[in-house]
């Protein structure tokens, strides 16, 4: 027998075009090809410590709305509270290769790409927005960071040494398999979402596809 095609799977063949696009970024691209311009790595370093620092409360939303959803037996709360912890991690992770690269993360102001994304995020911190809604969206902000860095450690790749921790920190298998979970937990809840709540999550998965492709933008055209 066939495995049943999930609501993701179809997602991602109808918008594959757009998936690669933010998973094979031109910015990605020159970090696996070995000739990225340093100059858009730290701007590219600088700006994702804003994101993240903005992402936190977006992820602290999505667990209070899976606590909230009350049939938890699956355990999303504790994937999830793993992200959080994780996120953590990453923070001091951002200070400490911020001052090894020598960016001054304190004197760094969002650029409209980030601020736009930061924007969005926020709007789906809103109560009204749906757990499976914002869970599609989570899900989709971790894998393309997933595939993007994973693509960069690929055997075949030239990627600088001193960017290989970077590409490590997102590509590694672990957090594949982290990716994995929330993509489950996604697959879960879309199986049993109504056709309006399903619409909206794809329109969401849409939105967060193209704001990677500005963020990626933003670090790649230097301005
Ligand atoms: C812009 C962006 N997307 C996704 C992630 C993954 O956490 C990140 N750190 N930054």
């Amino acid at each position: 027998m066939q495995a049943k095609i999930t609501v993701t799977e179809t997602w991602l063949r109808k918008h594959r075009h757009l998936y690669d696009g933010a998973t094979r970024h031109p910015f990605i691209r020159s970090i696996r090809d070995g000739n990225i311009d340093i100059s858009a790595f730290k701007t590219w370093l600088g700006q994702d410590y804003i994101f993240v620092r903005a992402f936190v409360p977006f992820v602290a939303s999505v667990l209070t709305k899976a606590y909230k959803g009350s049939d938890d037996g699956n355990g999303d709360v504790e994937v999830i509270l793993g992200g959080v912890a994780a996120l953590h991690d990453e923070i001091s992770w951002f200070k400490k290769e911020a001052f090894k690269w020598g960016v001054q993360l304190s004197s760094i102001a969002p650029q409209k790409a980030n601020q736009e994304y930061c924007r969005f995020l926020e709007s789906l911190i809103s109560p009204e927005v749906e757990y499976t809604v914002t869970a599609v969206a989570f899900w989709a902000i971790e894998t393309i960071y997933q595939e993007s860095f994973a693509h960069c450690l690929e055997d075949d790749s030239k990627t600088p040494p001193e960017l290989k921790e970077t590409c490590q920190r997102w590509g590694n298998e672990s957090f594949g398999e982290y990716c994995n979970s929330l993509r489950n937990i996604v697959d879960r809840q879309l199986e049993k979402a109504s056709d309006d709540v399903i619409t909206k999550a794809e329109a969401t998965l849409l939105r967060v596809l193209e704001h990677e492709v500005d963020f990626w933008n933003m670090s790649h055209r230097r301005t």
